[in-house]
Order: C-alpha cells, then structure tokens, then sequence
C-alpha cells in the first residue's frame, strides 16, 4: 500500500490497534523502499527516513509505532547501496511482522492459563493481545462469559463483540459507566495496552484506569495484554507518554457544540492506569509484575542506561 495512504489509515484510525498500526507502518516501510525510484544511496536514505518520520507522526501514543519503526529503520546501518538497503529493510520488516503475529499467539496461551473454567472477564476496547487471551481459553474448552464495554467515543466495543460472537463466548455489552454495576460479577479484567513505562504503568484506552480502580476496590485482578515492543525504553529518560487528544467532533456534534460557547470538549484517547493497580503483564516472553518493567527495557528490548549514553552522546557532554 502507498505510503502517504498507509499514514492516512492509522491517523483516520481506519488501521487501528496498537499491534496493527505496527505491523501497518513497517509494511509501508517495505513498499516505500521497494517503490523508491532511485539509485543513488544518500537519496535513497533521505528518502526512508522522511517515510519513516511521517509514520511515527500519525498516531502520538501507541510506542509500538515507533519501536517498530526503528527496529525496521536499524537495518539500514552500515548498507553501502540502495539493492542493499531494499533488501535489509525487506528483510527487518518480515521478521517483525511475523514475530508481531508469534507474540499475539503465545500471549494467548499464557493469559489463557490465568483463566479459570467459569470465569467472567470483563475487557475493553478491542485489543488483539487481550482477544487472543480469552479467545484461546475458550478453544481450550473452558466455560467463559465476557462482558465488554461500548468504548465511546468511537465505539471499539463493536468490534470486540463482533469477535466474541463470532467465537460463540456469552458476552455482555454494557456502557462504559457500567462497570462498576457489574465488577462483583467479574472474577478478571484483561485489557491490551498502547505503551508501558519504565515503572510499569499502563497507557490504554481511555476509561481502563477507572476500570482498574474499580477492580482494585472490589479485588478483582488486572491482567494486562501486551507485546515486548509497546514497552517504551525513553521514559528511562524521563520522557512521558504523549496522550492523544483527537477531534472534540467525535464527542460531540460540532453543530451542538456551536450553540454551546461556554462549553469545551475534551477528547483523550488513552489514560494512564499505575502499576500498582495492575497485577500481571502478559507478555511473549512471560507474565510478569508492573515492578519488573525496567527489565524487559533493559534485558529484552537491550536498552540499558548505557545505550542512551550511548545514542544521545550524554558521555561526551559529561566530560565538556
Ligand atoms: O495491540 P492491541 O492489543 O490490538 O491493542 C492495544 C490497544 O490499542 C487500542 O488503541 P486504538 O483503538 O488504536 O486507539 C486500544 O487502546 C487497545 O487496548
């Protein structure tokens, strides 16, 4: 798919889902470089890096967008032309499209082993990482009900609906402001994530984190759903998540809105929920606790406090 089209899809959030924006952006990458029309390398370059800032502009909040594009963007060091550079970028963009695929999967059979036969989950938004949890515990033949909220503004909820239906799981659809009617009924809360920061909170749709106060006061547990890339190495540095705020138009009515000038309308798309409200993370490579966050950075991710000496040359302008 052409570039400035594959960037328009994830900013109009026709592509949507942290995940997926991922794997979008990097096959944008893949068709961009394979379609350049040139030989010469230092335009070639110019030319992937200008592809790869646009994507990383669509969408501010999702860390999977960027830590995909620059796993994608790495392969280019050292590539002497552009047949090379084509080929690298090819190859980077398959392997973490098809490990984005691998780490949905095994996410599902690890978070399907916290689910109990009779269990009553309650998730929201549309999460691929959290779907593929209950959706595997159900082929595993365990007795599920999910309840799944509507997700206004712009009504993820059908979509999560849509899969559990399709799947045969008894699901109830509730309003967002019904959860806490319902949290008694609920034994576990899965929720995906768009990032997750270095002390281990979690940026999701907006809404999780009332719904993970919810959970905390009534002691139901909070899992949640998410791949290694949406953890977000910078906020070692202190670099805070930016939360989206879109077009107040998906609120409300913008004819409404103009007979109401003393009226603002806020529009976030994500919240940040604490750690401390949230017992497990479900990753590839393990459920682990928010506290074990700075780890999977520093181990799996291999951004240590030396790689950003490292990156940003904070080394030489210590010894200045
Ligand atoms: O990657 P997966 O698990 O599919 O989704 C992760 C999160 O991405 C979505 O954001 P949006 O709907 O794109 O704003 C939701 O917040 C969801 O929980």
């Amino acid at each position: 798919m052409l570039l400035n089209e594959t960037a328009e899809q994830i900013r109009s959030m026709e592509i949507r889902g942290a995940g997926r924006i991922a794997r979008s952006a990097v096959a944008a990458l893949r068709d961009h470089a394979a379609g350049l029309d040139t030989s010469d390398t230092a335009s070639f370059l110019r030319s992937m890096k200008e592809a790869a800032d646009l994507l990383v502009a669509t969408r501010p909040t999702a860390v999977s967008l960027p830590n995909a594009v620059q796993a994608v963007m790495r392969s280019l060091e050292g590539v002497k032309g552009v047949e090379e550079g084509r080929a690298a970028i090819k190859a980077a963009s398959d392997s973490f499209i098809l490990s984005s695929r691998h780490a949905v999967e095994w996410i599902g059979e690890i978070g399907a082993r916290h689910i109990s036969d009779g269990d009553v989950i309650l998730t929201h938004c549309n999460s691929e990482a959290a779907l593929s949890c209950i959706l595997t515990a159900h082929r595993e033949g365990k007795a599920i009900e999910v309840f799944a909220t509507e997700v206004r503004p712009r009504n993820q909820g059908l979509l999560t609906i849509q899969a559990l239906n399709d799947a045969g799981i008894p699901t109830n659809f509730i309003v967002d402001s019904a959860v806490r009617s319902y949290i008694n009924d609920v034994d576990l809360v899965i929720t995906g994530a768009d990032a997750i920061t270095v002390n281990g909170a979690v940026v999701n749709k907006i809404g999780t984190a009332q719904i993970a106060l919810t959970a905390h006061e009534a002691r139901t547990p909070m899992l949640v759903a998410a791949e290694t890339y949406k953890f977000a190495p910078r906020t070692i540095l202190g670099e805070r998540i930016a939360i989206e705020e879109r077009e107040t138009a998906e609120v409300l009515d913008p004819a409404i809105a103009a007979g109401l000038p003393h009226v603002r309308v806020r529009n976030p798309a994500f919240d940040v929920t604490p750690g401390r409200y949230v017992d497990l993370i479900v990753t590839e490579i393990g459920a682990i606790p928010p506290a074990m966050a700075y780890m999977i950075i520093r181990d799996h991710l291999g951004w240590g406090i030396g790689e950003f000496h490292k990156a940003f040359e904070i080394d030489e302008r210590i010894q200045e």
